[in-house]
């Protein structure tokens, strides 16, 4: 199928971006899941405005306790190890998990996250790393609870995401991660990520769950890569759980 006939706009800065996106329009990012969704007429805008190469929404800033990325920011830059990775190897593997490598080289983590399905991987692993989301209004909103239901967020009506503010994982620090799909590259049926102090389902039904009670866990956890990944198998478990309740 074809899509509908839309307006093909390119904005050169982000005051551009948000009177275009005030007036109706839609936002593309690395358009891998907004053209099919374009193809399939799930969605018809008459206009859609390209913020892939907008400045603000490129690159990254570094502080000692954050890497701010931006949105635009592809998978298979986050793969390739082209952006900084303070989460000890944790986004690299994520990154290199997803779809394919024409998807990587397209598709954006700001994407990923506007588009909410609750099967993708940015959605549980920005929930479970406690990041920020920064916005085209000046909003900040925490990467946990940005998911609202499946394919809803906490954004308003023509706000972009513009960049993710992402905590450092301390040295050493390790991380687990499940990710139970049919074949390699395809969407998760089911996730399970382990971060110091965090332990969550993801893929399930609706936005990713924090998992604040699972009795197998030892009260102290030394962060052996084992143990981590042994608790993401237990978060797995209870997101397949959730999934089929
Ligand atoms: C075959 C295939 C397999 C895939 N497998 C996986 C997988 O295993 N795991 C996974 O996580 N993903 C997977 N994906 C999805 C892929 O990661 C997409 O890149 C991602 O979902 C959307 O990112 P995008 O940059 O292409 O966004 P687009 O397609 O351009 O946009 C998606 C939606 O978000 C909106 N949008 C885009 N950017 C912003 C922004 N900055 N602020 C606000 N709204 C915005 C658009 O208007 C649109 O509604 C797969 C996709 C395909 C085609």
């Amino acid at each position: 199928m074809k899509p509908v006939a839309f307006e093909h706009a390119t904005a050169a800065t982000l005051d551009e971006a948000r009177t275009l996106l005030a007036a109706g329009a839609k936002p593309l990012a690395g358009g891998q899941s907004l053209g099919p969704m374009l193809n399939l007429r799930l969605v018809r805008p008459e206009r859609v405005v390209d913020i892939k190469r907008l400045p603000g929404l490129r690159g990254f800033t570094e502080s000692a306790t954050h890497l701010t990325l931006g949105a635009a920011t592809t998978h298979a830059e986050i793969e390739d190890g082209r952006v900084p990775d303070v989460t000890n190897g944790l986004m690299r593997h994520v990154a290199q998990g997803i779809a394919y490598r024409a998807v990587r080289n397209r598709g954006t983590l700001g994407g990923s996250l506007a588009h909410a399905d609750p099967a993708a991987d940015w959605p549980s692993v920005m929930a479970a790393l406690g990041a920020t989301l920064l916005t085209s209004d000046g909003r900040r909103i925490p990467a946990d609870g940005f998911l609202r239901a499946p394919f809803t967020t906490a954004l308003d009506a023509g706000e972009i995401v513009t960049a993710v503010e992402i905590p450092r994982l301390p040295p050493g620090a390790r991380w687990g991660y499940c990710k139970i799909n049919r074949k390699i590259g395809e969407f998760a049926k089911a996730i399970g990520i382990a971060t110091p102090g965090r332990l969550l389902a993801g893929a399930v039904e609706g936005p990713p769950t924090l998992l604040d009670r699972v009795e197998d866990i030892p009260a102290r956890l030394p962060w052996l890569d084992p143990a981590a990944q042994r608790l993401a198998a237990i978060a797995v478990t209870r997101a397949q759980a959730m999934r089929d309740a």
